[in-house]
Parts: structure tokens; C-alpha cells; sequence
């Protein structure tokens, strides 16, 4: 295992991630230097997480489609969807600004670096927090969104970055309120329940994975799963994203598809609906001849909101996890080792083999 390094040493000594595409050799502090092997993909058996089509959400096939939502968050805990409520040409043009955003010279972007994670708006290289791991290999543009952001200090290029940035994102939230409905529904709650108490807070983070010359010996974004309640992802046509299949424990590649969106369970779903909905550890693996770009939607409770096993959903099993607020959840799950499912696992009342790993 290397030593823990820290977000700054790569900017001090590499600058950014993109700086190291065009290197012959990737630095030791991003190689996964224990297991190779780790990094490679099992054969899938075929499976790949479902897609479902959202025409018709709002009229005759909701119930069908809450059906289809809900049997997907239970058995995998990730699912696409297309036909949904944001607008195709605001995903190509985000996706295509933000690229350019990162193609602009250092200086450039250095003006709006921070290493701060909670900063409204920021550039960052390298991987937000300490690693007990090797460091990601990827640089990022982070933002907090709000009903009315405050853009000012946002960059004026490339030409339609805020007006792009902004539209997305209120158009994100609109579809993350219909998903929260229709999850909420698919677990017999009131429609507004989950989207109240988990959907208030919207940070969104574009993922910039430099091609890399040794793209077999890092990873873009080492197994985790997401601390938060729901993600919405979107994704070029590069690919990288695997998922964890829980039903044969081999790692499967999340196809692209154009104009879909990848949902998925973070924590404080599991943890509210008492293991019912799953968090599911995923992974990036970056490219050696492309570049990519993804732009995470993290949906969150607020910091105080305390999140335990909902009374209405625990069953005969009793509560299977400790009740904690998001503020302490965060803490807990960044200040220690970042692994699969390791922290989800350490808040859990009655210990269950079947998602252990190793
Ligand atoms: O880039 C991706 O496909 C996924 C990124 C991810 O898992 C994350 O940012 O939490
Ligand atoms: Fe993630």
C-alpha cells in the first residue's frame, strides 16, 4: 500500500492529472501497487443493470415503471434511464463545455482551484480527501447548486459555461424530485417523503479522466460506494463506470447509451430503508487512448438531517444499522479507508456476511 498522500502534493508536483496523459510512465503515487489484478474486469455473465424508460412516468405506466425502479434498487442498487425530463441538448452541451473547460490552459483553471471541499464552486485535481490508497487518477470541477446560484465568480470561458452549467442543473432537480417520488412510491411511502428529507442538497461533480499511458495499473475512481442518498450520472460514450453485481460478485460494465442517465443508491438510502434499496460499490477504470468525462448530480439530506431505519420500513429483521446525522456520516466515511462498502458496513447493528467482501 503506498503511503497516504494528499490532494495538494499533486498539484505541487504533477500540476494536474492532465498534465500526466501525455507521460510515458504514470508516478507510484497512482499506481495500485498491491493487486493488478484488482484492476481487471471479470467476465460478466451477460448481466447488465437495467434500463427503464420513462415515457409515460406521469400518465398510465407510472405504476409499471415505479415497479421497475424499485425491483432495480433492490436487486442492484443502479439503474439507467432514458426518455426522462432533461432535455438531450443540455447533456451534450454540458458535457461538451466542460470538456472545454478542462482542455483551457493551467493558468486559467487555476483560478478557480481550491482544495476546499465544501467551496460553492471549484477546480481540483487529483482526489478530494486523504487516501489510504493510491490517488485517483482524474482531475474535477465541483459546484453546489441552488434555486438561484450566485455565478458570478463562475468563468466567462469557454463562451455559454454558466448559461449551460445552470440550465442542467435546474433541470436535474427537477428530475431528481420526480425520481425521489417515484422511488418513494415504489417502497408504499407518500409520494414527497424521500425527496423532503434526502433530496435538499445537490452538489454536482464532473469527473475528468485524462487517457493514461499505464490505464491498467490505476483507477479513476477506486470501489467505493456513494455516502450520499441518490446520484445521477451522466456519462460520455468513452465507458469505465463498473458495478459491483451483488446476485455473481463480478464487476460489470455500465454501458453507454446516449442521453441516459445513471441512477444509483448511495448510504443513506440503505441506511433509511433498512438495506432494502442498496448502496453498491462501483469503480471507474480510465482509457489509455481517450479522455472521459462524467458529471456526478450527488443528492443528499442536509448536514443535521438524521438518518436511521425508517419505523415504516423495518420489518421482523428489527433496524440493521445505526442511526447517525449526514454531518457524522461524512466525517466517518472520509476520514477512514475508502474500500468497497467498508464504512456502510461499520454502522451496522447486526453484522450480515452477505455483503461482506473478502
Ligand atoms: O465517473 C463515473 O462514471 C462515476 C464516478 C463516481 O462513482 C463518483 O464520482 O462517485
Ligand atoms: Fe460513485
Amino acid at each position: 500500500m503506498v503511503a497516504v498522500t494528499e490532494v495538494a502534493d499533486v498539484r505541487k508536483n504533477y500540476g494536474s492529472v492532465m498534465q500526466l496523459a501525455g507521460e510515458q510512465k504514470v508516478p507510484d503515487v497512482f499506481k495500485l501497487n498491491d493487486k493488478i489484478e484488482e484492476c481487471r474486469t471479470v467476465a460478466a455473465g451477460g448481466r447488465a443493470i437495467p434500463v427503464v424508460d420513462l415515457s409515460g412516468l406521469h400518465g398510465e405506466k407510472r405504476a409499471e415503471l415505479v415497479e421497475q425502479m424499485r425491483a432495480a434498487s433492490e436487486e442492484w442498487g443502479f439503474f439507467q434511464i432514458v426518455n426522462h425530463s432533461v432535455p438531450g441538448e443540455y447533456m451534450d452541451e454540458i458535457l461538451k463545455v466542460h470538456t472545454e473547460f478542462f482542455e483551457m490552459p493551467m493558468e486559467e483553471k487555476m483560478k478557480y482551484y481550491s482544495d476546499d471541499v465544501r467551496a460553492p464552486f471549484k477546480y481540483g485535481v487529483g482526489q478530494v480527501a486523504t487516501s489510504y490508497h493510491e490517488q485517483a487518477w482524474k482531475d474535477h470541477l465541483t459546484l453546489l447548486y441552488q434555486e438561484k446560484m450566485d455565478t458570478s465568480k463562475w468563468p466567462k470561458v469557454p463562451a455559454r459555461f454558466i448559461e449551460i452549467t445552470e440550465a442542467y442543473n435546474h433541470a436535474v432537480n427537477k428530475l431528481k424530485s420526480e425520481l425521489m417520488q417515484a422511488l418513494s412510491e415504489g417502497l408504499g411511502l407518500q409520494s414527497n417523503e424521500l425527496n423532503d428529507v434526502f433530496g435538499p442538497v445537490q452538489r454536482t461533480y464532473t469527473n475528468f479522466y485524462p487517457k493514461c499511458p499505464e490505464a491498467d495499473r490505476v483507477f479513476g475512481a477506486r470501489p467505493h460506494s456513494d455516502p450520499n442518498s441518490i446520484t445521477i450520472l451522466l456519462q460520455d460514450d468513452v465507458g469505465g463506470l463498473e458495478v459491483r453485481d451483488l446476485k455473481y460478485r463480478e464487476w460489470v460494465q455500465v454501458k453507454t447509451i446516449p442521453h441516459a442517465f445513471v441512477i444509483n443508491m448511495g448510504d443513506q438510502m440503505e441506511v433509511f430503508t433498512n438495506g432494502k434499496y442498496r448502496s453498491i460499490s462501483h469503480r471507474v477504470r480510465v482509457n489509455p487512448d481517450k479522455n472521459r468525462i462524467s458529471i456526478a448530480s450527488f443528492i443528499s439530506p442536509l448536514p443535521r438531517t438524521v438518518v436511521e431505519p425508517s419505523p415504516l420500513l423495518v420489518g421482523e429483521e428489527g433496524p440493521l444499522y445505526k442511526g447517525d446525522n449526514f454531518r457524522d456520516y461524512l466525517l466517518g466515511f472520509y476520514g477512514n479507508d475508502i474500500n468497497e462498502k467498508l464504512y456502510i458496513e461499520s454502522i451496522k447493528l447486526k453484522p450480515s456476511g452477505q455483503l461482506q467482501l473478502k
